[in-house]
C-alpha cells in the first residue's frame, strides 16, 4: 500500500520529535493523516512490506464487537495483543480500578455495547445502528463511540481509534473512522485491517452493499527505537498487489458476531508479503 508508506516516509522527513511521558519514548510524529480504503472493490489494504497478521487484528476488533474488557477473553478469540497493555503497565497495576489479571477496564467494548447512563441503565450504541441500518435508516449519527473522559481514570488505556461513524446513501454503507494516536509501524498495520473488516462485516450483517472507508488520523507517529527497522528496512521494499479478504457469508446478524464467529470465518486470498519485522512495542 503506497499511502502506508508515503506515511511513514513523511514522518521521517517531516516529523518532530515528541517525549511521550507515559510510554517514557521519543515519537517522531506527524499530524493529520487520511487514508482511505475501497472496501467495495474488496482491496484489502493489509502490509504487504512486511508479514501482517490480519487474523490478529480482526480478532481485537470482534473482541470490542462483542463487548470484551478482559485480555484472556482476547486470546482465546486469537490475539495476545491487550496482554502488555492489560498486565504490564505500571500505572494500571497500581489502579484502584483493575479487577485483577488481564482486566482492561472500562475501555472500548465496554463503551460501545454498555456505555453507563448517568441516570442508570446502559447504552448500546452499535445495536442501536445496526437497527437502523438494517432498516434503511441513517440519522446522521450513526456513530459508534469509544471515547468516554469521564471513565478515563477506570481503563487501562485510552481509546486510540475511539470513533466509528456510518452512513448510508441510497443502499451503499459508508464508514469513517476517526483515531487520535497512531502508532504507525504496529498499530496501524492493525487498525487500516480494523477499519476495512469493520465496514465489510457491517454491509454484510445489514444486507447493504459496502462502500469507501475513510480513515482519519490525527497524531500519527514512529517511537524512536522502531525508527531504524521502518528507515532501512521496511522503507527500502517495494508494495506488492493488495489480496483479498473473504468473509463467511454465513455471518448474517450482529449476534452471529457475538456468539459462533472464529477467525476461521476470515480468509485471505493472494496475500504476497516481504520478510516479518519485529518492532518494538512501547508499553
Ligand atoms: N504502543 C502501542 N502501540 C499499539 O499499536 C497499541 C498499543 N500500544 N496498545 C493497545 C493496542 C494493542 N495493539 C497492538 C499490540 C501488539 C501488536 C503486535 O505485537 N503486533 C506484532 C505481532 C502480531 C501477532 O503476532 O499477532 C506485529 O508484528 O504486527 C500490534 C498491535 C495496538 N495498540
Ligand atoms: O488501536 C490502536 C491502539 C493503540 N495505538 C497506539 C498509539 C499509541 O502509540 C499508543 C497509545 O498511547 P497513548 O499515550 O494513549 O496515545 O497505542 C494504535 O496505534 N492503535
Amino acid at each position: 500500500m503506497r499511502a502506508y508508506l508515503d506515511l511513514c516516509q513523511r514522518i521521517i522527513d517531516q516529523g518532530t520529535w515528541v517525549e511521550n511521558e507515559r510510554t517514557g519514548k521519543r515519537c517522531l510524529t506527524v499530524i493529520n493523516a487520511d487514508l482511505e480504503y475501497n472496501v467495495g472493490a474488496n482491496e484489502f489494504p493489509m502490509i504487504t512490506t512486511r508479514k501482517s497478521y490480519f487474523k490478529s487484528a480482526i480478532a481485537e476488533f470482534i473482541g470490542y464487537i462483542r463487548g470484551y474488557d478482559n485480555a484472556a477473553d482476547f486470546r482465546k478469540l486469537g490475539t495476545k495483543t491487550w496482554d502488555a497493555n492489560a498486565n504490564l503497565n505500571d500505572a494500571w497495576l497500581n489502579n484502584s480500578h483493575r479487577k485483577g489479571e488481564d482486566d482492561m477496564g472500562r475501555v472500548y467494548g465496554i463503551q460501545g455495547r454498555a456505555w453507563a447512563k448517568p441516570d442508570g441503565g446502559k447504552i448500546d450504541q452499535l445495536q442501536k445502528i445496526v437497527d437502523n441500518l438494517s432498516n434503511g435508516i441513517d440519522d446522521r449519527a450513526e456513530i459508534m463511540t469509544f471515547y468516554n473522559p469521564g471513565e478515563f481514570h477506570m481503563g487501562c488505556l485510552r481509546p486510540c481509534m475511539h470513533t466509528h461513524n456510518f452512513s448510508l446513501l441510497g443502499d451503499t454503507l459508508y464508514l469513517t473512522s476517526f483515531q487520535r494516536s497512531c502508532d504507525v509501524p504496529l498499530g496501524l498495520n492493525f487498525n487500516q485491517i480494523q477499519v476495512f473488516a469493520f465496514l465489510a462485516l457491517m454491509a454484510q450483517i445489514t444486507g447493504k452493499k459496502a462502500g469507501m472507508a475513510y480513515h482519519k488520523i490525527v497524531n500519527a507517529h514512529i517511537y524512536e527505537d522502531q525508527l531504524p527497522l521502518m528507515k532501512d528496512v521496511q522503507l527500502k521494499r517495494e508494495p506488492l498487489p493488495l489480496p483479498k479478504l473473504n468473509i463467511n457469508p454465513d455471518i448474517k446478524t450482529l449476534k452471529d458476531l457475538e456468539t459462533w464467529v472464529t477467525m476461521d470465518d476470515f480468509e485471505v486470498e493472494g496475500y504476497q508479503c516481504h520478510d516479518a519485522i519485529k518492532y518494538p512495542f512501547a508499553v
